[in-house]
C-alpha cells in the first residue's frame, strides 16, 4: 500500500471517529475537506460521502441492503478500503421451558406459538390487560414477530451457541469486535443464556473455549503485554508485570474452594491446557462444548506463525448506574464501599471504563473462574418473579492481543468481545419490589428505557425520509459504552429472552416490541483500518512506545485462508542480516513517515482552523445580514404604523369639522336664497366686467395709432371713455361695497337668526315656567273658591241664628215688659243660657261672627279683583 494512501486512509479513520463524535455530516464535511488535499474529490469522494449517509439509507428490507452492497460493489478495486459490512442487527429469541414448579402453577396458557425458526406468535391470555383492551377494541390479542432466528424451549445450550453467537465469535478472532447483550423481563433465562450453569455452559464460557481454541499452540504466556485505554496496549515492566501475577494469584485464591468444581465441568469441555494441543473427544458427554469445538487445525493452518496472542477480561457491573469493578478483591472489613469506576473516552471518542481490572487468563478454566469470582461480587437479589435475579448490567470482555513473535514482540491487533448480561426489565407493583428492589428497579427500567430510546432513534435516521434526531447515547452509562459497537466498531448481536408465563405476557409483549424495533437498525461494522485508530504501545511509564500502522497490522493479522505469497518470498530469501538491515530500513522509514504525517496533521489542522475561522465570518455575516433584514422589516412595520395613525388623526379632525358644521347649521331656505342673492350679484359684476372690458377695448382700438379718427375727436373720446371707465369702476365699487355689505348682512343675519333661536329657546322655556305657574294658581283658586262657598254657607247659617236670636229678644222684651220684676231674673236666664252656648261651636261662633265675616269677606273680595 502506498504511503499516500495509507495516510489518506489513516485521515478517514480520524473522520470517522469524529462521526461519531458529531455528526455524519460534520464528518461528511471533513472528509471532503480531506479529499480535496489529496486530490481525490471524485468518484472515490463521492463514494465515501455515500458511505457517510449509509446510515441513513433505507434500512431493514433485503433490497435496501442490496442496493447498499451494489453500490458499493461498484467501487473500483483500489477502494477495497470501502469493503464495510451492512447488515441488520441480529436478533436472536430463545423461549426459555417451563419449570416444574410454574407447570403446577398452571402458567401453560399456550401464550408462545413458534411458527417457524423466525418466526413467533404471542396470544394473549384471558384476564391479562392486552386482552382487555382488545376486548374493549384497543390492540390486539394476536402478535407476530419474526427474528433472525427462534430458539424452542428445547434448544440445548451447545445447540444455542452454535445458532448464535459462533458467528460472532468467529469474526473476533478474525479482528473483529463484537458485542452480544440480553434482553429480556426478569426470570426470562438471560443469566442461564450468557453464563449457563456448571453442568450446562452458556455462550460465554463457550466462547471462550473457541477463542482458545483458536490461539491453541500459539498462546503468548507472558503478561507483559496489557491492554490499556479502549483499544491501546501497555507494555509492562517486570516490576508490573510481578504486581499483575500476585493480583491474578489473590483473585483466583478467593475461589479456592470452588476451584474443583470448575476444572471438574471445564474438564468435561474440549481441553484448553495451554500447552495441550489436541481436544480429547474421549472425555466429552454429548452435549458438552466439545461439539462446538472449532477444529484447531483448520485454524492452525491459516495462522501465520510469527503472531502469538494473549488473552485478558474484565468484568464489572453497571449497578444504579454506577460501575463497579467484579474483580477487585474486596477486604473482609465490613461497610467497605466499593469503587466506582468512571467511564472516559480516548481520542477516537471511544468509551473506556477508567481503572478497570484487566485479568490476563491461560485458559477457559481461568476465565471460568473469573466469571465466577465475579458473579459473587454481583449484585443479585431474591425477587417474587425470580429467586436471583440480576439487579444489575453485568459486562464481560475479552480482549485478544495479537502480537509478533516472542523476540521482538510487537502488537498487531486488538480485538475485544463484550457479553452484557442485562438486568431484567420489570413491573414494580408485580414484583412488589420497596426499597432498594424499587430504587434498582427504577434504573434498570431507565437504563433499557434509554437503550430503546437509542435504538430507535438509529432506526429512524436509517430512514432517509424522517428527520434525523439525536442519539441519546449519552443519557445512560449502558448505551455509552455501547456506543461504539452501534456506530461501526464492531458487529453486535441481540439475545432475546422470554417465558411463557401469562403472568408476564404484558412485559413480554414490551419486550418483543422493542426487539422488533431493533431487528430493523442496520449495522455499519467497519474494517479495523477505518473505525478506529491504531493501537497504541504503551511504555510502563504510561507513555507511546509506538505506534502500529494499523494497515500493516491489517495485512499481517490472519484474517484470510490464504497467506500472502510475496510475504512468504520475502521471509525465506532474505538472511537474517538483510532482515535487521530492512528491519532498521523500515524503522527509518516509519520515522520519517511519522514526522510527515504530523506535519500533515498540523496542516490539516489548521486549515480546518481556518475553515471554521471563515465558517464563524460566513456566519457572522448571514447573522448580521439577518439583522439588516430585520430593521428593515422592523422600519416598515414602523412606517405602516405611522400612516395609520396619520389617518386616524384625519378622521378624527374631520369628524370634529362635521361637528362644529352641525353647530353652525344654517337652514337649507335662508341659506340657498342667500347664495342666489349672491349668485344674482356675481353674475351682475360678470355682466360688468364684461362691459368694463369691451369699453376698454374698444377704447384700445379708438387710442391706436392706426386709427383714422382725427386726434382732437380722439381726445374727445378718450375723455369720454375716461369718464366712462371711471364711472363703471365707481359703479363696480360700488357694487363691491354693496356684496360686502350684504355678505356682512348675511352674517349680521345669521347672527340675529342664531340670537332670535336663542330668544325663542328662552321664551319657550319662560312660556313653561309660566304655565307651570298659573297650573299651581288654578290650584290654588279651586281651594279658595271651596272656601268661599264653605263661607256662604255659614253665613246662611248664622244669619238664620241670628234671626233666631232676633225672635228670642222679641220674645224676652214682651215677657219683660209683662213682668217688670223678674226682669232681671229671666236676663240673668238668657245670660246665662247664651253663657251656657259659649262652649258648643255655635256659642264659640256667636262672638267672633263679625269679626270672622268681615275678615272672610274681605279674602274674598281680594281674590276676587286679582282674578
Ligand atoms: N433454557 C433454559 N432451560 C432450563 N432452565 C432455564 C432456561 N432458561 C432459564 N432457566 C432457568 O430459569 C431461571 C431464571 O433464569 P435466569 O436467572 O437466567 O433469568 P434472568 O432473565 O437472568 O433473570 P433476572 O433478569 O432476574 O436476572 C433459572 O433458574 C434458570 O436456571
Amino acid at each position: 500500500m502506498q504511503p499516500k494512501r495509507r495516510l489518506f486512509l489513516k485521515l478517514l479513520s480520524r473522520c470517522l471517529a469524529l462521526r461519531t463524535l458529531f455528526s455524519y455530516e460534520a464528518a461528511a464535511v471533513l472528509f471532503v475537506f480531506v479529499s480535496v488535499r489529496f486530490h481525490l474529490l471524485c468518484e472515490r469522494t463521492v463514494r465515501l460521502f455515500f458511505f457517510f449517509r449509509v446510515p441513513s439509507l433505507r434500512a431493514m428490507d433485503d433490497e435496501g441492503k442490496n442496493r447498499v452492497s451494489v453500490e458499493l460493489s461498484d467501487a473500483s478495486e483500489s477502494d477495497s478500503f470501502l469493503d464495510l459490512a451492512y447488515q441488520p442487527l441480529k436478533v436472536f429469541l430463545r423461549v426459555r421451558p417451563f419449570s416444574v414448579a410454574e407447570l403446577e402453577n398452571h402458567e401453560t396458557q399456550g401464550c408462545v406459538t413458534i411458527e417457524d425458526p423466525q418466526t413467533v406468535i404471542l396470544h394473549a391470555p384471558k384476564e391479562s390487560p392486552a386482552m382487555k383492551n382488545c376486548e374493549r377494541g384497543i390492540g390486539h390479542s394476536v402478535h407476530k414477530f419474526t427474528f433472525s432466528r427462534v430458539f424452542r424451549p428445547e434448544t440445548t445450550q451447545s445447540e444455542f451457541f452454535e445458532g448464535s453467537t459462533k458467528e460472532i465469535v468467529r469474526a473476533y478472532v478474525n479482528g473483529v469486535n463484537g458485542l452480544v447483550f440480553t434482553y429480556g423481563v426478569t426470570n426470562a433465562g438471560k443469566t442461564y443464556t450468557i453464563q449457563g450453569t456448571s453442568k450446562d455452559l452458556g455462550i460465554l464460557p463457550r466462547s471462550l473455549d473457541m477463542i482458545f481454541n483458536y490461539i491453541r499452540g500459539r498462546q503468548y504466556v507472558k503478561m507483559n503485554f496489557k491492554p490499556y485505554l479502549s483499544n491501546d496496549v501497555k507494555k509492562l515492566e517486570e516490576a508490573q508485570v510481578k504486581q499483575e501475577e500476585i493480583i491474578k494469584a489473590a483473585l483466583l485464591a478467593s475461589l479456592k474452594e470452588e476451584t474443583e468444581s470448575v476444572s471438574n465441568t471445564v474438564a468435561n469441555m474440549c481441553h484448553v491446557e495451554p500447552t495441550s494441543s489436541k481436544c480429547t473427544s474421549r472425555n466429552l458427554p454429548s452435549d458438552s462444548l466439545a461439539e462446538n469445538c472449532v477444529p484447531v487445525d483448520a485454524y492452525q493452518t491459516n495462522i501465520h506463525q510469527r503472531t502469538q496472542a494473549t488473552v485478558w477480561v474484565s468484568f464489572c457491573e453497571i449497578y444504579n448506574e454506577y460501575v463497579y469493578d467484579l474483580l477487585s478483591v474486596l477486604s473482609t472489613l465490613k461497610n467497605q464501599k466499593r469503587r466506582v469506576l468512571r467511564i472516559c473516552e480516548d481520542q477516537g471518542g471511544n468509551s473506556y471504563i477508567k481503572d478497570l481490572k484487566w485479568i490476563n487468563i491461560q485458559s477457559t478454566e481461568e476465565g471460568c473462574k473469573i466469571l465466577k469470582i465475579g458473579n459473587k461480587n454481583r449484585s443479585f437479589a431474591c425477587t417474587r418473579m425470580n429467586e436471583q435475579s440480576s439487579r444489575s448490567h453485568s459486562i464481560f470482555s475479552i480482549r485478544l492481543l495479537i502480537l509478533t513473535d516472542e523476540h521482538q514482540p510487537h502488537v498487531l491487533g486488538v480485538s475485544e468481545l463484550t457479553f452484557c448480561d442485562l438486568a431484567g426489565s420489570e413491573r414494580c407493583n408485580k414484583t412488589q419490589a420497596f426499597g432498594d428492589r424499587l430504587k434498582e428497579a427504577g434504573n434498570i427500567n431507565n437504563s433499557l428505557h434509554i437503550l430503546g430510546k437509542c435504538i430507535a432513534a438509529l432506526k429512524q435516521n436509517q430512514n432517509p425520509k424522517m428527520k434525523p434526531s439525536y442519539i441519546p447515547f449519552r443519557e445512560s452509562k449502558l448505551t455509552r459504552l455501547f456506543q461504539p459497537f452501534f456506530c461501526g466498531k464492531g458487529k453486535a448481536c441481540m439475545i432475546v429472552n422470554i417465558n411463557q408465563h401469562a403472568n408476564t405476557y404484558d412485559e413480554t409483549l414490551h419486550v418483543m416490541k422493542f426487539s422488533a424495533i431493533a431487528k430493523q437498525v442496520i449495522q455499519t461494522v467497519l474494517p479495523k483500518n477505518l473505525g478506529d485508530f491504531p493501537p497504541k504501545l504503551i511504555g510502563g511509564d504510561g507513555k507511546p512506545i509506538v505506534c502500529f500502522d494499523v494497515n500493516k497490522s491489517q495485512d499481517d493479522f490472519p484474517d484470510s485462508n490464504e497467506t500472502s505469497a510475496e510475504e512468504e518470498v520475502d521471509i525465506t530469501i532474505l538472511s537474517h542480516e538483510d532482515l535487521l538491515k530492512t528491519a532498521e530500513n523500515l524503522k527509518e522509514k516509519l520515522v520519517a513517515e511519522r514526522q510527515s504525517k504530523l506535519l500533515l496533521e498540523m496542516n490539516i489542522r489548521r486549515e480546518m482552523a481556518e475553515a471554521m475561522f471563515r465558517q464563524l465570518l460566513e456566519t457572522e455575516e448571514a447573522w448580521s445580514n439577518r439583522l439588516e433584514d430585520m430593521k428593515d422589516s422592523y422600519e416598515e412595520k414602523l412606517e405602516s404604523k405611522f400612516e395609520m395613525y396619520k389617518e386616524a388623526i384625519k378622521k378624527h379632525a374631520y369628524m370634529c369639522a362635521m361637528e362644529q358644521i352641525e353647530d353652525h347649521y344654517v337652514p337649507i331656505e335662508e341659506f340657498i336664497a342667500e347664495q342666489e342673492k349672491v349668485e344674482d350679484r356675481e353674475s351682475k359684476i360678470l355682466q360688468l366686467e364684461r362691459q368694463l372690458h369691451e369699453q376698454s377695448g374698444r377704447l384700445l382700438t379708438l387710442g391706436s395709432p392706426h386709427s383714422d379718427i382725427p386726434t382732437t375727436e380722439n381726445d374727445l373720446t378718450d375723455k369720454m371713455m375716461l369718464k366712462a371707465n371711471e364711472g363703471l369702476q365707481k359703479q363696480c365699487m360700488e357694487k363691491d361695497e354693496l356684496i360686502k355689505s350684504l355678505k356682512l348682512k348675511i352674517q349680521k343675519l345669521n347672527e340675529t337668526l342664531l340670537e332670535a333661536n336663542e330668544g325663542y329657546r328662552k321664551m319657550v322655556e319662560e312660556n313653561s315656567r309660566l304655565k307651570h305657574t298659573i297650573m299651581l294658581k288654578d290650584q290654588e283658586m279651586n281651594s279658595l273658591q271651596n272656601w268661599a262657598k264653605r263661607v256662604l254657607e255659614l253665613e246662611e247659617t248664622v244669619s238664620s241664628l241670628q234671626k233666631e236670636l232676633d225672635g228670642h229678644k222679641k220674645h224676652f222684651s214682651i215677657e219683660d215688659s209683662k213682668q217688670q220684676k223678674p226682669r232681671r231674673g229671666l236676663l240673668a236666664n238668657l245670660k246665662s243660657t247664651v253663657a251656657g252656648t259659649a262652649g258648643t261651636p255655635l256659642g264659640r261662633g256667636w262672638g267672633k261672627h263679625e269679626e270672622a265675616s268681615t275678615s272672610r269677606k274681605h279674602v274674598l273680595f281680594t281674590h276676587k279683583a286679582k282674578e
